[in-house]
Order: structure tokens, then sequence, then C-alpha cells
């Protein structure tokens, strides 16, 4: 039986008083690679924001692993995070330490203690994104590409139940683009779910998948059709 990661019910997202997507249905299951896809503005980063708490769902229904987006606290926004693993267009890795600083920092905040399982879990998230010899650098000496795939191994850590990765192409030239790519489809076909938006629609039509589409205040399925 397919398990449901993310359920939206009749839900609206708002940025302050305006009304940015209503009626939102959507469901995506364990395994799944779900493309959101939209013109600038159209709100794809307003609905990842929704699913991470960053902003308040406060119409219609709304459940990501196990919570509940309508009764979310403020207190259990870190909790929420932990079993999600978050990706965004400009990295946002730590500059001041290298890449193992960087996910030693990110383990110690979620609660690892134990010096030989961190050391063995960043090799196994750095390994899982083709990384493993780059640790000892910082992320100014790594490529744009590079440092995304660091903010995967990162995305990685907690073994995350949802991938959320909002234009994590964004900032790549093409090539890169694609071996940051194969990276993601790499860890789908590992069992990883991923809810991905991007306007790159050059990637959509080489790694076809579920894909929603943000328009006119409306989220709805796209069927692509094969050429
Ligand atoms: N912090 C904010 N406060 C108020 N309105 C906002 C805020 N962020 C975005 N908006 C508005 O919400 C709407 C959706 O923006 P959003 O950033 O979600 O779109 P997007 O599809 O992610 O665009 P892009 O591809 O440019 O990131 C836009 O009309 C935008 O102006």
């Amino acid at each position: 039986m397919s398990q449901t990661v993310l359920e939206l019910k009749d839900a609206s997202i708002f940025q302050g008083e305006s009304l940015v997507l209503s009626n939102v249905n959507l469901q995506v299951n364990k395994g799944d690679f779900v493309y959101l896809i939209g013109k600038t503005g159209s709100g794809k980063s307003s609905f990842m924001k929704t699913l991470y708490g960053d902003l308040k769902l406060t119409q219609g229904e709304g459940h990501i692993v196990d919570f509940n987006l309508r009764t979310l606290k403020e207190k259990e926004i870190p909790f929420l995070r932990r079993k999600l693993g978050i990706v965004f267009q400009d990295f946002k890795l730590l500059t001041d330490r290298t890449i193992n600083d960087n996910l030693t920092f990110v383990l110690k905040a979620t609660g690892w203690k134990d010096k030989d399982k961190m050391k063995e879990r960043i090799e196994t998230v750095l390994d899982k994104v083709g990384m493993k010899t780059k640790g000892f650098k910082f992320p100014h000496e790594l490529s744009g590409g590079e440092q995304q795939r660091i903010a995967i191994a990162r995305a990685l850590l907690n073994e995350p139940e949802l991938i959320l990765a909002d234009e994590p192409t964004g900032n790549l030239d093409p090539q890169t683009s694609i071996e940051v790519m194969e990276v993601l489809q790499d860890i789908n076909k590992n069992g990883n779910t991923i809810l991905m938006a991007t306007h790159d629609y050059a990637l959509l039509l080489k790694y076809p998948s579920k894909t929603l589409k943000c328009d006119d205040n409306k989220v709805f399925e796209v069927v692509q059709r094969k050429s």
C-alpha cells in the first residue's frame, strides 16, 4: 500500500492578506518525484514555505509527514523540519567552515552526539552525492554544482521522509543542472520522495514525472505529451 507523505485538501495559500493559491488539492506518496512549475510570482515558493512551516496554513487541510499544518505550533516547526530535507536555490551553506563542519553543525543541532556515528553519517551522505573526497573544503572552494550537491547531502543527513527542493538548479548552468538533477534522480530511485519547484522546462522534458502547475491562483496537474 502506498504511504502518503503529503496531502492538501482545499488548501489556500496566503502571503499576508493576499491570496496566492486557492483550493489546492494534492497527494504525494512515498517514493514519488513531483515537479511544481509555474511562472515567476505564480506561488511556488509560497507553496513550499507553507509546507515547511514558514507560512501558516489558515484555510483548508494539510498533512505533511506526521504533522497537521493547520494546527502546527511554532515549537513543533524544528521537529517538522527534521523530517524534511530542504534544498534552496542559493545552497545556504555556512561560508565560515568546511563542508564536514557544515554537516557536523546540522547533526549536532539535531541531537547527534557520538563523534564516530556523525563521521560515518557524513561520509555516507557525501558518498550519495559523489562528494566523498570534498569534505575538507570550504564552500567557496567548490563550484555551484558541487555546493548544491553538498546542500542535497545536508538535506539527507536525518533520512528525511520528504525532500522539498525550491528551484535547486536556479543558479546553475544547463550542464551543471543536469548533473545535480542526476543526483536527485538517484536518491529518488533509492526511495527518497521529492517535491521540486522549478521553471526549468528542459529538465522536465529530460526527466518526465508527475507535474503540478501553479497558474492563475490555482494548482493543477499537467499531463506531458510524448512527442
Ligand atoms: N514575503 C512576501 N510578502 C508579501 N508578498 C509576497 C512575499 N513573497 C512573495 N509574495 C507574493 O506572493 C506571490 C507569489 O510569490 P512566490 O515567491 O511564491 O512565487 P514563485 O512562483 O515562487 O516565484 P519565483 O519563481 O520568482 O520565486 C507574488 O505575488 C509575490 O509578490
